[in-house]
């Protein structure tokens, strides 16, 4: 039987996905600016990862040593396996090589916490104590676009939101998704907008090939949520036109839809949607 966390995982993975219209983003409706993967490339994707989950639950369960960057060690080892099975299942799209960097830390800390009772997001930080120093600051050898983009803007993307413990879904996108009543649709599409007001996306800036292009998210994220986000009409206007640029420019949002499915699991976890 799936354990419920690894449910969890897998439907975070799903309700993102269907969420629509998301700008620079994959949903049924619209492949966005990534023509090489549509909505049914990311259920293959999101089931291929079933496995990963449940591996990622049952190293959260058995971890017995107090120093947790081990238990992280063990799943990025597994990780690497998943990237593999995602890759395999999409033939060779990279449709969720964040999420499983991303919801993979959740769903082993989720794990780990159930069992010794331990606060998740402190759990995550001591995880990933040290990340952005053995990732990027030892790191002879900067290949991939985040680790370009250390080099040259000096942003941790990723790695360091984990290492800070995931500020932005704590703080920022998780309350406001509690908050936020109405349908589903509406409560991602806003909690989506509320992740863009405040990220530094790595995956926007290597497809605009400049760090500006944060500002700009940053202020159209802030306007549609002035207008009154997707329940109005202006908001939904204003949604558009941002689809509409992410379109013409090429630009995606894939650290925004990372985090808002680890903010989608972890309500899901607490019962708050
Ligand atoms: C750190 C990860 C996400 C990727 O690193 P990589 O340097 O290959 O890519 P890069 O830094 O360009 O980012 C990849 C993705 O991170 C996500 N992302 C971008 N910005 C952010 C942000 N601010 N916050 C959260 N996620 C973000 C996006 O999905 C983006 O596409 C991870 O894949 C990784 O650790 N890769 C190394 C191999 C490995 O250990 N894999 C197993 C992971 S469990
Ligand atoms: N609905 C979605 N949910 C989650 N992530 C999405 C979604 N749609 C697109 N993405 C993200 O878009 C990113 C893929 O964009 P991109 O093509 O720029 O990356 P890449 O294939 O690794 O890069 P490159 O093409 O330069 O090798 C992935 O990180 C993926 O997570």
């Amino acid at each position: 039987m799936t354990n419920s966390i690894t449910k969890n995982a897998l439907r975070s993975l799903l309700y993102e996905v269907v969420t629509a219209p998301k700008p620079g983003l994959v949903d049924p409706i619209s492949q966005g600016p990534h023509p090489d993967m549509n909505i049914y490339t990311f259920i293959d994707s999101s089931l291929s990862l079933e496995e990963y989950f449940a591996a990622a639950v049952e190293i959260g369960q058995n971890f017995q040593s107090t120093d947790l960057t081990q238990m992280f060690q063990q799943l990025r080892q597994r990780g690497i396996t998943a990237e593999k099975e995602m890759f395999a299942a999409t033939h060779g799209a990279n449709t969720h090589k964040g999420a499983i960097f991303a919801l993979g830390i959740f769903v082993c800390a989720e794990s780990y916490s159930m069992t010794n009772n331990t606060e998740l997001f402190l759990t995550i930080s001591k995880m990933c104590k040290g990340l952005v120093q053995h990732d990027l600051i030892q790191n002879n050898e900067l290949k991939t676009a985040g680790e370009k983009e250390f080099e040259q803007y000096h942003i941790g993307g990723a790695r360091a939101q984990a290492e800070r413990g995931y500020p932005i879904v704590r703080e920022v996108a998780l309350p406001f998704l509690k908050n936020n009543k109405g349908t589903f649709q509406t409560r991602f599409l806003d909690t989506l907008m509320k992740i863009a007001t405040v990220t530094v996306d790595s995956n926007l800036i290597k497809r605009a090939g400049n760090y500006n292009v944060t500002n700009w998210l940053h202020q159209m994220a802030t306007k549609y949520l002035d207008l009154g986000g997707y329940a109005s009409p202006a908001g939904k206007k204003c949604l558009q036109k941002l689809n509409d640029d992410c379109l013409e420019h090429n630009y995606s949002l894939g650290g925004c839809a990372d985090l808002l499915i680890v903010t989608i699991f972890v309500a899901l976890e607490r019962g708050y949607i």
